[in-house]
């Protein structure tokens, strides 16, 4: 695991933003729509370039560095799996990618899969799994990368609310001793996962802090609306 160092400005977008995440710490990003979130991750995961900064993660600087190169992991809303893969190939699918020979990258997918606690959909398609079975197998695929850094832009966002408690725990196995970052807008998501709250307005950090102390006090107008549950 590496610690990262961001900064990023992009003009056109009014973001302007210095952020750190320690090796291991996992950091909830939240912030109202179009305060910059997933330009960030974007930034991070090297699918948008900024006018100016610099992305680090350990020793490395990742400025020409391409996406697949990186050590970031970058899971979305939507999972995004493969739909003619089974679960197990997709999941499979980083390390072959790295040249892991076949059966050893089954191997390490079975292991992921049964870790999440997934290890009986490994035959099956995409297709033939609910939408909070395959975020968790996204999940497990992420994982499989073995990312020094992970990100989630809103993982729940897509699922229904009584499926959201297993995801979160899941979230919370995987992210124990990972560098992190969470984009979300749900103040449970952020008490369970994250070590730290960072509070994005128009570009802009306008709060940070241990989660704890910024969920329980608040202090700028998105983390109260966020804590009132008035979202
Ligand atoms: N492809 C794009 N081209 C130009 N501007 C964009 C593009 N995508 C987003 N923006 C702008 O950049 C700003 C930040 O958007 P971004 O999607 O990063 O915010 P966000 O915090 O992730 O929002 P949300 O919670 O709605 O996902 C917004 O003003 C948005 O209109």
């Amino acid at each position: 695991m590496s610690a990262l160092h961001l900064r990023a400005v992009i003009a056109q977008r009014g973001i302007d933003v210095t952020l750190d995440v320690a090796a291991g710490e996992t950091v909830a990003l939240t912030g109202p729509n179009g305060a910059g979130k997933s330009s960030l991750l974007g930034v991070i995961a090297g699918l948008l370039r900024p006018d100016d900064g610099e992305v680090r993660l350990g020793d490395r600087v990742l400025a020409t560095t391409p996406p697949h190169a990186r050590g970031v992991a970058l899971l979305a809303q939507d999972p995004l799996l493969f739909p003619h893969m089974s679960v197990l190939a997709n999941v499979a699918f980083a390390p072959r990618s790295r040249g892991v020979r076949r059966r050893q990258a089954n191997e390490l997918a079975t292991r992921q899969l049964d870790q999440i606690g997934a290890a009986d959909l490994a035959t099956r398609k995409p297709s033939q799994i609910s939408g909070g079975q395959a975020q968790r197998v996204a999940v497990a695929r992420a994982l499989a990368a073995e990312p020094e850094l992970l990100l989630l832009d809103e993982p729940m966002a897509s699922l229904d609310v009584d499926v959201r408690p297993a995801l979160r725990q899941t979230l919370h196995d995987a992210l124990e001793d990972r560098t992190a970052i969470i984009v979300t807008h749900d103040a449970a998501d952020a008490r369970a996962l994250a070590d730290r709250v960072v509070v994005l307005e128009a570009g802009h950090i306008v709060e940070q802090g241990p989660a704890q102390q910024v969920l329980d006090d608040p202090q700028s107008a998105f983390a109260t609306r966020l804590v009132s549950g008035s979202m």
